[in-house]
This record gives C-alpha cells, sequence and structure tokens, in this order.
C-alpha cells in the first residue's frame, strides 16, 4: 500500500484558504444540479448504529471535469465530545478514474467543517438579498465555528451571536473566533432580529420556531442527527422557501419533511446558475445543507494537487 498518500489534517490546514474554496464549492453545487453523466453522485449510504447513537455514511461521487473519483467515509458519534474526540471524523478515498486504483487517503475532518460552512455561504448569498447585520448561531462545536468564521468574513456582519445548550461550550467557541460575539441564555433571545441563522446541533426536538424567526430572514439547517430536520419546527418549515444541495439525498434523507407535505423547491446549483430565482415575496428561506460528496470530491482534489505539487 505504499503507493498511497496519506494527506493529514495539518497539511489541510496549511493550505485551504477560505476564499479560494469558495467558488470551488459554488461550482461543485451548480455541476451536480445539472443533471448529466459528467458529475454522479447517488444518495449516500446512511447508516445508524442504535447503540452507541452513532451515524456512518459512506459518500462516493465522480466528476469528469475535476478527473476524479472518490469516496467519503465519515462518522458521527456526538458522545465523542466527553472523551475529547471530534463527534464527525471523516477520510476522503481517493481513486485514479481510469483504472479505480486508490491513490490517496486525505483526513477530512477540517474538508468537513470548511465544505459545510463555504455551501451555506454561498446559499446565503444567492438567497437571501436583504440587509446582513446581525448573524445567529445556534450550537458552539465545529461546524457552529466554521459557519461563524466563513459568514462572518463573508458578509461582514455587524453582530454575531451565538447560544448553546452549554454555555460554558459557547464561551470557549467566542473566545477562539477572532471577532466579538454576544452571547445568549436564550435561543428564542438569540436569533430574535437575526437576518441569517445558522443551526448546528443535534438537537432532537425543534430549537428554532417560526415565531422567533423575523421576515425576510434566511436559515442554514446544517445539523444532522438520526433525523436530520428535528432542529426546525414543523410550523417554520411550512411558512418558509426550502431549498436542499441534493434533491435525491433529500428525498431519503428529508423524507419526513416531505411526507408532511412540505414542499422542496429546488437544488442550490438551480438558483446558483439563475434557472430558477426565489420569489420575492417569501416569508423565510431554508438552505437543508445535507452535505454531499461531491463537494467532498473538489476539495480533496485540490487538496491532493497541491500536495502532489509540493512533492515535485
Ligand atoms: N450538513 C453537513 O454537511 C454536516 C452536518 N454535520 C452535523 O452538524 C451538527 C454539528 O456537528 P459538529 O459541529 O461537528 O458537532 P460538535 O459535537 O462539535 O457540536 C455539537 C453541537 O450540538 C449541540 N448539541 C448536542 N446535542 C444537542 C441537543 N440535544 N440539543 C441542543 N444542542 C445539542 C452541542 O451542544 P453542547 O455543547 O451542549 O453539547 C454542540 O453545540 C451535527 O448534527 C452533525 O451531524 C456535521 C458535519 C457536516
Ligand atoms: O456531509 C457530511 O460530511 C455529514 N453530514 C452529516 C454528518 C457528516
Amino acid at each position: 500500500m505504499s503507493f498511497v498518500k496519506l494527506i493529514s489534517d495539518d497539511f489541510v490546514k496549511n493550505c485551504l484558504e477560505w476564499k479560494t474554496l469558495v467558488p470551488v464549492i459554488e461550482k461543485s453545487l451548480v455541476d451536480i444540479s445539472i443533471k448529466n453523466k459528467s458529475t454522479i453522485q447517488p444518495a449516500r449510504l446512511f447508516m445508524d448504529i442504535p447503540d452507541k447513537q452513532g451515524l456512518f455514511l459512506a459518500m462516493p461521487s465522480y466528476s469528469e471535469n475535476d478527473h476524479a473519483l472518490a469516496c467519503k467515509l465519515v462518522t458521527s458519534f456526538p458522545q465523542n465530545k466527553s472523551i475529547g474526540i471530534p463527534s464527525v471524523l471523516a477520510n476522503i478515498l481517493l481513486f485514479d478514474p481510469i483504472t479505480g486504483k486508490i491513490k490517496a487517503i486525505v483526513e477530512a475532518n477540517r474538508i468537513t467543517a470548511w465544505r459545510t460552512a463555504a455551501a451555506s455561504a454561498v446559499a446565503t448569498k444567492c438567497m437571501h438579498k436583504g440587509s446582513k447585520d446581525i448573524l445567529a448561531i445556534l450550537g458552539a462545536g465545529t461546524q457552529a465555528e466554521s459557519h461563524a468564521l466563513a459568514l462572518k468574513e463573508m458578509f461582514d456582519f455587524k453582530e454575531v451571536r451565538i447560544w448553546n445548550r452549554t454555555r460554558e461550550r459557547a464561551k470557549i467557541l467566542a473566545s477562539k473566533l477572532p471577532f466579538e460575539c454576544t452571547l445568549f441564555e436564550s435561543n428564542e433571545e438569540c436569533v430574535k432580529d437575526a437576518d441569517v441563522i445558522c443551526t448546528a446541533t443535534y438537537a432532537k426536538e425543534p430549537i428554532l420556531q417560526d415565531t422567533w424567526v423575523k421576515e425576510g430572514a434566511h436559515i442554514n439547517a446544517i445539523g444532522a442527527g438520526q433525523n436530520h430536520h428535528s432542529e426546525l419546527s414543523e410550523a417554520l418549515y411550512r411558512k418558509s422557501y426550502l431549498v436542499v444541495d441534493h434533491m435525491e439525498s433529500a428525498e431519503k434523507e428529508l423524507a419526513g419533511l416531505t411526507q408532511m407535505g412540505i414542499d422542496i423547491k429546488g437544488e442550490i446549483g438551480n438558483y446558483l446558475n439563475s434557472s430558477k430565482t426565489v420569489p420575492e415575496d417569501v416569508t423565510c428561506t431554508i438552505f437543508h445543507n445535507l452535505g454531499i460528496a461531491i463537494e467532498d470530491l473538489v476539495t480533496a482534489n485540490f487538496i491532493y494537487n497541491k500536495f502532489t505539487k509540493g512533492q515535485k
């Protein structure tokens, strides 16, 4: 196996620049929305490990344009935090698309944090045309951190607010961020008058109610536990315009929502390339950021190219 290159999170950290990643992710979201055979991504395998409250996900994808074949293997064990290990642990296997031979294993904890935040930032830019003064983050883990950093940098919010179930962890996050944040005891108070809200928790019951959200607000829903749509209340979905990253995945992972009669309006790639537009009179917008394999492929490929260039 000596031919397999091992690329660590530390290498990723040193060469992954937020500003470079945004257009790469944006393009991948458009590519996957154009249904042709040059970009392939089935709905991922989503396996519950019930007694551990864990998840195991296998996320294959192929891109002819990027000349890349990949599969991310990712686990999500929320209890890990109590023993000092990240809840979400990921590796991306890159294969030669001609022979199928494995060429690299890219540690993808940082990639997962950043590509998810990049997708939310791109969706926010595209779906939310209103003011961007107040950003509210519900949660204080890895995704909360990458979303706070990415959205603040992209939109320069005047105020960044954080609420977390465990206040101590919200304080730790605030101390790590390179800008001032306001901490809230109550999630309701935190989201009051917010222009953009990100939910990034394992909450099994709604942590965001329709009556708390101001008209015209945009929500990025990131949390994915056993049930992908438990962070937002049913009433909030009913009054909002809902867009996802990948319809085929959403049909599976958001089946609970569609069974309730909640309509998914389209894939974000359709809006990014202007084949669809968000109507002006919508009450709120939601981007359900499920996280998709093609984002991982393009990011890992980008890192791999930097890695191999450095070795020449
Ligand atoms: N869409 C995507 O592409 C991705 C989604 N995710 C999902 O994002 C979410 C966060 O992941 P990550 O940041 O890596 O995880 P972390 O473990 O780093 O953070 C988890 C956060 O969830 C909070 N939380 C846990 N249980 C509850 C609960 N019952 N009610 C309210 N808050 C709760 C934690 O609060 P406390 O500090 O109190 O424990 C903490 O703020 C997960 O659902 C994960 O599956 C992750 C990666 C990619
Ligand atoms: O896309 C992703 O990597 C994940 N989504 C939910 C947990 C991890």
